[in-house]
């Protein structure tokens, strides 16, 4: 790949580096020093994907085939003597790149914002202090530090570690984590990739710190990325889909216009007129603004999901959201609100109320109603001790409020042990930090004392005997024991155990696993749900979404938790164990895993067996994750979720949408946008379709029946840039459905345009075609071509008016409750209106476009074709509507 040269920083002496860099192993730079580096050596980000210029994204709007046609008609029209016209298709043509410009430019831009929120933050070391910064800010000599989960911000000869593991595929495509292992700071070492960690990749395991050596372009990543060159697109397989169903209508209607333009040649008719009838034909059928209305619905969608907390990193994940049909989500943090608060203590055979609120060191400890000094009950004060010991969290006083820096669960153990006066331990000399999968931590201090916190099951499987009030020790009952931890958890508090081992003063490390444990007591802490998130998964229910819980805490926890969200609605909570659900084969989980609203002390590796039993039984699902083990699942999951807040660097990159709040609201908020996007989309497409299926329809009967052209292509051109743009605007503003979340979810099997969508397009055309060629005949028999024509045109604009009404909703009447919904609405028909008279009456449009004006009558029957249209769809929507029954009634999703 790139050739090793001989000064890479990995063959050299992390120390000589660091004195090259002006830095300092054990300070970092000043912030004078960043500040100044930032200031003249730029930003560490990859250089931008080259973009196209805006001169070549605006010459772009015209290489399209539906453009060569119209060029090629000016060109011809000019030659035929007709230069209004001539000029009237070149300025379309301006026109139309102008707005598809325009479009285009909106989309990137939100989708440009939106790249800018998802970038990552680092912990730098400066003047001594740790401070997290945005990894962009990060120059040339800073002191970096890395943690499991975290990114690699630029690339660092690294200085020291503990058990550092760095997942490096994205720059070496090896899966497997590489253990780091620098040589010390005056050495070379081994000189090779494990003296450093790359921009780029990321900490699975253990920490460790580093001097940056480049940043940005200058990194290994980079000089892979100049090499790729990748530029990240804004398609989706919809809009793939669209774009290819564009394509073949275009192919197809360039050769039904030269047939149609044949067939009148042949028949003898004039060479110029059938050129005219070819070229209107193209313009009016071809739908060529539908990839561009696409793309900018999509991109509206995902802005107004960042103002709903939610953050798409893949652009597709708007589609997919909208059909998803079981959310898996957390407990800790999604759910609830993960403040914990230490409630009650269990400790010598005796249950101790803890009052406080919060995280304030402010409250007291009662037994049977008095007091409890710490003093006269030592085995209170041993657990609330070891809750301090085994610790690596703080309180902080902000304003008036406490707060937690570091784990809230581990916080709330510093703020029961302040409640007791307990605020000093003996040093710490090693620690075996806590994991889901090992379930304890435990610290060693320097008095030879061990301590262990951890859940109940792991803990007491380590402990021997208990500790009793005079300080002596007894054998320990297991079963009442986990009895009373079960009572706890019973009332929705997490529950940690606690324990300790005295090993000889001075012992500096700990062997593989702690000795033998003498058992303290319980700490409960309560964790409020959230409100949001109860009425989050009510809708869902609604919805015909599945909710699930999974939870690394305590079945009996997770189920007072789930009950009082709301999971398992009216019925008793179906839970199912880590444990049970390592005993349950392939064949069976997928029933088993569709009938559980909660799964208790689950592994993040089986998050991934879950996701995949029920994506086995056809669901779509959207699955939370916040730590490093969560990424496969999270990819897995056809919707991916990672918290912004609590969630690791490594599961944001895995997922396809950040949650900026790790609220389960902002899901279901989430899926709810993109359920409006997709129904939005589909508004737009029915409404638009008839129109240019009507056009074309139009011609070619003229064309065969052998009569007058009742449309000319100026003309056509006049409804594409007024009424389509006029009246096609509001669907993009349009709101929400009121009852989109009390729809199933969308099968995502279905195609876009269902038999009854295709259905109601095609009435529309036929009654646009019925319209427009019957009343063009009848007028040409009492008044001009000109003033025909003008029927035509305006018989055209005002269905398509009222047939936006019908659209508005697609399965109910909501004419007037629409326009107060969606003003643009109201805005956009007196608008059209507007330009309709002026189309009919101002002098410089019969000029440039051949209308004439009209009479009275003339108008009523153009009005009377787009009312009975208005009438008849609202007819074949009810129809639609009882034939089913099902559109607007709630169901619950068939599960087999
Ligand atoms: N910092 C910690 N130190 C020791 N034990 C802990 C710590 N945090 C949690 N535990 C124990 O480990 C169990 C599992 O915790 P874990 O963090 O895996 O759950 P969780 O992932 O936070 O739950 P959720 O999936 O709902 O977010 C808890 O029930 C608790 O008993």
């Amino acid at each position: 790949m790139i050739a090793p040269r001989s000064d890479a920083p990995y063959r050299r002496a992390a120390a000589e580096i660091v004195e090259e860099l002006g830095g300092d192993a054990e300070r970092g730079l000043g912030d004078a020093q960043a500040a100044d580096r930032l200031a003249r050596l730029g930003p560490n980000e990859l250089p931008a994907a080259r973009r196209r210029g805006p001169l070549l994204r605006f010459l772009l709007q015209f290489h399209n085939p539906l453009i060569y046609v119209l060029l090629v008609s000016a060109l011809v029209t000019a030659l035929l003597g007709e230069h209004v016209d001539a000029v009237v298709i070149l300025g379309v043509v301006l026109a139309n790149a102008v707005v598809g410009f325009a479009q285009e430019s909106r989309a990137e831009q939100a989708l440009a914002a939106l790249a800018a929120m998802a970038r990552t933050s680092a912990t730098v070391v400066r003047d001594g202090r740790r401070l997290r910064v945005p990894s962009a800010d990060i120059v040339v000599g800073d002191l970096v530090v890395v943690e499991a989960g975290d990114k690699v911000p630029a690339d660092l000869r690294l200085v020291a570690v503990s058990e550092l593991r760095v997942d490096e595929s994205a720059l070496t495509g090896e899966s497997a984590p590489v253990a780091k292992d620098p040589a010390p700071l005056e050495e070379v070492g081994l000189a090779d990739r494990r003296n450093m960690a790359y921009s780029g990749t990321f900490a699975t395991a253990g920490q460790g710190s580093g001097i940056v050596v480049a940043v940005g372009g200058r990194t290994e990543l980079g000089l892979i990325h100049r090499l790729v060159g990748r530029t990240a697109g804004v398609q989706t397989p919809l809009t793939r889909k669209i774009a290819r169903f564009g394509r073949v209508v275009t192919v197809a209607i360039l050769a039904l216009a030269a047939l149609t333009f044949l067939i009148g040649v042949l028949r003898g008719r004039p060479v110029a007129e059938m050129l005219t009838a070819a070229v209107a034909l193209a313009v009016g059928a071809i739908p060529e603004g539908l990839p561009a209305v696409v793309t900018v619905t999509l991109a509206l969608g995902v802005a107004r999901m960042v103002r709903r907390h939610s953050i798409v990193r893949r652009l597709p994940a708007v589609e997919t959201l909208g059909s998803t049909t079981v959310i898996c989500t957390d407990k800790t943090g999604t759910l609830t609100h993960n403040e914990m608060t230490v409630t009650q203590v269990a400790a010598d055979g005796r249950v101790y109320e803890v009052t406080g609120t919060g995280y304030a060191p402010e409250g007291s400890i009662a037994h049977a109603g008095g007091p409890a000094r710490p003093g006269d009950h030592p085995v209170l004060h041993a657990c609330l001790t070891a809750g301090l010991a085994c610790n690596d969290a703080q309180i902080v006083r902000e304003g008036d409020r406490w707060g937690p820096v570091g784990d809230p669960t581990e916080a709330a153990l510093v703020a029961s042990a302040a409640k007791a006066g307990i605020d000093t331990v003996p040093e710490r000399v090693d620690t075996i930090t806590f994991t889901s999968e090992r379930q304890y931590m435990a610290t060693l201090h320097a008095d030879g004392t061990v301590y262990v916190k951890g859940s109940m099951e792991r803990v007491l499987r380590m402990c021997g005997d208990r500790l009793t009030g005079d300080g002596g020790r007894e054998p320990i009952d297991h079963g009442e024991l986990t009895a009373l931890a079960e009572g706890l958890a019973e009332q929705g508090l997490r529950v940690l155990a606690f324990a300790r081992a005295e090993l000889d003063p001075g012992t500096a490390r700990f062997d593989a696993e702690p000795p033998a444990l003498t058992f303290l007591g319980l700490q409960a802490m309560h964790d409020p749900p959230r409100q949001a998130a109860a009425d989050a998964v009510r809708a869902c229910r609604t919805a015909g979404i599945q909710v699930k819980m999974i939870t690394g805490d305590h079945a009996a926890t997770a189920r007072a938790i789930g009950e009082r969200i709301g999971l398992g609605g009216p019925e008793p909570l179906r839970v199912m164990t880590g444990a049970e659900l390592a005993a349950t084969g392939d064949e069976e989980l997928p029933a088993a895993a569709e009938r559980a609203e909660v799964f208790a002390r689950v592994s993040p590796e089986q998050k991934l067996r879950l996701v995949k039993a029920l994506q086995s039984r056809s669901h779509v699902v959207a699955m939370t994750g916040d730590g490093v083990n969560d990424a496969p699942a999270l990819k897995q999951a056809d919707i991916g979720v990672a918290m912004g807040r609590s969630g690791t660097e490594v599961a944001k990159e895995a997922a396809d949408m950040i949650l900026t709040d790790d609220d389960f609201a902002s899901i279901e908020a989430a899926v709810e946008e993109g359920r409006g996007v997709f129904d939005n989309l589909v508004k737009f497409i029915v409404w638009a379709l008839p129109a240019n299926v009507g056009l074309g329809l139009l011609l070619m009967a003229a064309v065969v029946t052998g009569g007058q052209l009742p449309i000319l292509p100026v003309q056509v051109l006049w409804l594409n840039m007024t009424a389509v743009l006029i009246l096609g605007l509001p669907f993009a503003v349009e709101p929400r459905d009121p009852d989109i979340m009390r729809r199933p979810p969308r099968d995502p099997s279905l195609p876009l345009i269902t038999r009854m969508r295709a259905a109601q397009i095609l009435l529309v055309s036929a009654i646009l075609l019925a319209g427009a060629y019957g009343l063009f005949h009848y007028e040409h028999g009492v008044a001009s071509e000109a003033v025909a024509r003008t029927v035509v045109v305006n018989v055209f604009a005002l269905t398509l008016m009222t047939y936006m009404f019908n659209c508005l909703s697609l399965d109910r009447p909501i004419l007037l409750r629409g326009v107060r919904r969606n003003p643009w609405v109201a805005v956009g028909a007196v608008a059209l209106i507007g330009v309709q008279l002026c189309y009919t009456y101002a002098p410089v449009m019969h000029e440039v476009f051949g209308s004439a004006p009209l009479g009275g009558t003339a108008w009523l029957r153009a009005i009377a074709v787009a009312l009975i249209s208005y009438v008849l769809v609202e007819l074949f929507k009810a129809a639609y509507r009882d034939s089913t029954g099902a559109v607007s009634r709630t169901r619950r999703p068939t599960l087999p």
